[in-house]
């Protein structure tokens, strides 16, 4: 199980003022049980785990078949919370090369509608010609223009290449029981689809269909992955004691840290796999928390890569930042640095150690320049890329969203401010309905 150690902060705050939230922490615990926080209509992420029946299980993983039986390609179209957790937990648990792999286990998940880029779309569009390829729309609102944009366009080109009859088993849809326009397309194709609840707001999504059913489809156990996530909601549970509740103390430090400028916080990781993983926090703590001109705004790296370019910043830039980093504890294969006769490039003192040593140390040293430097230190344990792994941690984050969003005094789950680009891109586009936004906004240019 994952646990977080917040030691390599106590020079920065005392582990005294962290005590102090104890109170507040129990406080906002009880408010998300009891539903009496700001935002209370967003709440079915709290006990989602452990509510996911076994039939529901099945009915996905009988879908992911479908898919894994008459597709090679699989592409899965949506945006933000319609796709981070996904993407997330899909290349935690792939081989860094799966596409090129020749031997595949399941389909080439394949992404779309989270950019506007017409080269990513035409180059898509291109690279399916010929191949049997199925679609999972994925849209809460079933009207966010990016996805909706990519589905129009995979929906004709799966019909053309694969006729009407075949696209109807192989397009899937995940949205709102009773609105928007792919709950529409979906009831009238006839597709398969699957309710997003309206009480779980898209960036808590990840447990519910939009992230299970595609990560089903790439070959995944979702049983285990949820059974992570059920272990992660007893231990974060409302009647684990503040010291011993991983997503309390986090939530605590974190925001402990703000109040002393500690405006940044960097989510680090040591293993390339996990850099969806850290897209995904970004969208969970920035949507969830910036708002009200407040805020810890989520920054994220990949370490040892961006060691060689953001080291130096975070190194001895503005000392307003901290890191919290998430380190694997065992990789999944072993790899040996082998003895050079020669010595040439001076790594004989490596050989014999596994790469993962290598990694570690560098973590290790990274540490302490860093705290040396004056960067507070968080460190995120967890095991190994398992499915129960992943599944706790990303409940782990969810339950000290939740917790952390109270303790700053803001609504966690709405995101009022997406909307501003959005008009003003309606209005620019003429959307019918915009018309009078579309005249203030060209007297404007
Ligand atoms: O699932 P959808 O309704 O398509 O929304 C996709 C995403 O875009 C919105 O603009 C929100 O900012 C996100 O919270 C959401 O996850």
């Amino acid at each position: 199980m994952i646990s977080l150690n917040i030691e390599k902060t106590f020079g920065f705050i005392s582990k005294e003022s962290i005590s102090a939230y104890e109170a507040k922490v129990k406080e906002a615990q009880e408010a998300l049980e009891n539903g009496t926080c700001k935002g209370s209509d967003f709440l079915g992420w709290l006990h989602l785990p452990s509510s996911i029946t076994k039939e529901h299980l099945d009915d996905l993983k009988a879908t992911a078949q479908v898919l894994r039986d008459n597709c090679e390609v699989v592409v899965v179209a949506g945006i933000g919370g319609s796709y981070l957790g996904a993407r997330a937990v899909i290349e935690a648990l792939s081989n860094s090369f799966v596409w090129l792999q020749e031997k595949k286990n399941a389909p080439t998940i394949l992404f779309a509608g989270h950019n506007i880029g017409e080269d990513y779309l035409y180059e898509l569009t291109e690279y399916l010609k010929g191949k049997k390829f199925g679609v999972i729309n994925i849209s809460k609102s079933g009207t966010t223009t990016e996805t909706a944009l990519a589905f129009r366009l995979l929906k004709k080109q799966c019909e053309d290449q694969r006729g009407k009859e075949t696209a109807q088993k192989v397009i899937v849809a995940i949205t709102d029981a009773k609105k928007g326009a792919a709950r529409v397309t979906a009831d009238k194709e006839g597709y398969k689809s699957f309710i997003i609840p309206d009480n779980v707001g898209g960036r808590f999504s990840v447990l519910t269909p939009v992230g299970l059913l595609p990560i089903a489809v790439a070959g995944f156990d979702i049983d285990k992955l949820v059974a992570g996530a059920v272990e992660m909601e007893k231990a974060c549970g409302a009647d684990v004691p503040f010291e011993q509740n991983p997503a309390a103390l986090y939530a605590a430090t974190r925001n402990e840290l703000y109040k002393n400028g500690k405006k940044i916080e960097i989510l680090v990781n040591f293993n390339p796999k996990l850099h969806y993983v850290n897209e995904w926090w970004k969208q969970l703590y920035g949507e969830s928390e910036g708002k009200e001109g407040k805020g810890i705004f989520p920054a994220a790296v990949d370490f040892s890569t961006d060691l060689h370019s953001m080291g130096q910043w975070i190194q001895e830039g503005e000392r307003t930042i901290y890191e919290t980093v998430i380190s694997v504890e065992q990789p999944t294969h072993k790899l040996v640095v082998p003895s050079d006769d020669e010595n040439l490039d001076g790594l004989n003192f490596l050989a014999g150690k596994r790469v993962d040593e290598v990694n570690k140390m560098a973590e290790l040293g990274t540490q302490l320049a860093h705290v040396d430097g004056g960067v507070p230190n968080m460190r995120i344990s967890v095991p190994a890329l398992t499915e129960e792994c992943i599944g706790g941690l990303l409940y782990f984050f969810e339950k000290a969203c939740g917790i952390s969003g109270y303790l700053l005094g803001v609504n966690a789950f709405n995101q009022p401010g997406v909307e501003a680009y959005k008009k003003n891109m309606f209005a620019l586009l003429n959307k019918p309905g915009y018309e009078a936004e579309s005249k203030a906004i060209r007297a404007r240019l």
